[in-house]
């Protein structure tokens, strides 16, 4: 039997990654709920791991935790100054602000303002990081890492500014501003290769992409390079695997960021994982009746989450009896 998907729609507060309204599933096991929300740009293979995830979630469980505080960034939208300077002031303590730049239709003016007002809400210890979603090209990361590094006051890292990891290593060699490898990781056929390729300081490890709690303990320990734990934009069912990676890693120097329930209008849980002095409790939220109720994705937005669930099912079914090639 197909395994029965919740199905929910929750819009942002401000637009996100192109939404203004987040969309998912969640799946029951015998461990707990999982969430499946591959964004709709991942096609069925790709969305594979995602489904893997959801199904550790419900099956399995998670690993022990070695923390019981998850320190978080507050996650900055490419939002005008003031918005930026309200969020930042309303993130519940968050000592990190990680800012969208590079967004279409904006100036570096509009950048340079929201990095100036981000740095005065935090304070002159807070850390700043930009994420640019692969949208530069070498020379143009180069040139704008310079001034949005002024504009900030020093910036701890920029997540993807470029494509490739020809690009990422390239760059890496042109600024004094350390590099995070993102798309780079969860959106590659083999998530070592910018680690092989000397491209990136940091890589940010997303658990629904990558396959799972388990399955990102085992990157983080081949990669060499400190890992940053983000969200892939979930409610606080899915939050809560990100987490549970988080507390479950040996060391974790950066702050993660996992503070995206902030990026929603309403949650599945009555708890939202929302941060507290800046981190967030480890602990696995239990959806809510009456939200899943409230917040269910209408009929037709259902039936496209179980074509979803199909596809992937099919493409798992069809990886299981291929032949490995000799
Ligand atoms: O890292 C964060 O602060 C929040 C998560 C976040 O930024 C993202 C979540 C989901 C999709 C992505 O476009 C985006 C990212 O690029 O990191
Ligand atoms: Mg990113």
């Amino acid at each position: 039997m197909r395994p029965e998907l919740l199905t929910y729609a929750v819009p942002l507060r401000t637009r996100f990654r192109g939404l203004t309204v987040r969309d998912g599933a969640l799946v029951r096991g015998d461990a707990g709920w999982g969430e499946f929300s591959p964004f709709w740009d991942y096609d069925a293979a790709e969305s594979a791991s995602w489904w893997d995830a959801a199904r550790e979630a419900a099956d399995e469980g998670w690993p022990a935790p070695v923390r019981d505080r998850v320190p978080v960034n507050v996650t900055v939208p490419a939002v005008d100054a003031a918005t930026a300077h309200r969020i930042v002031t309303a993130s519940g303590g968050c000592r990190t602000a990680k800012v969208k730049v590079a967004e279409p239709g904006q100036s570096v003016g509009d950048e340079v303002a929201r990095l100036e007002a981000v740095r005065d809400a935090l304070g002159k210890d807070g850390a700043i990081r930009v994420d640019a979603n692969a949208a530069w090209d070498v020379d143009t990361a180069a040139g704008r890492l310079a001034l949005l590094d002024r504009a900030a006051g020093g910036l701890e890292y920029a997540e993807q500014p470029v494509p490739t990891v020809a690009d990422l290593a390239a760059l890496r060699r042109r600024t004094s501003v350390p590099i995070a490898a993102d798309e780079s990781v969860r959106r590659a056929e083999d998530p070592l290769a910018v680690v092989r390729a000397h491209a990136a300081d940091v890589v940010v490890l997303k658990v629904q992409p990558l396959g799972g709690v388990r399955a990102c303990l085992r990157l983080a320990e081949q990669v060499g390079v400190p890992v940053v734990v983000s969200s892939a934009l979930e409610s606080s069912v899915g939050l809560a695997a990100g987490v549970a990676l988080a507390a479950a890693l040996p060391e974790l120097p950066y702050a993660c960021g996992l503070a995206t329930a902030q990026l929603f209008t309403a949650d599945l849980v009555a708890d939202p994982l929302l941060p507290v002095d800046g981190a967030l409790e480890v602990r696995r939220p239990e959806p809510d009746p009456a939200l899943l109720a409230a917040h269910a994705a209408p009929a037709e937005l259902a039936r496209r989450w179980e074509r979803r669930r199909d596809e992937v099912l099919a493409v798992l079914a069809s990886r299981r009896t291929a032949v490995p090639r000799a």
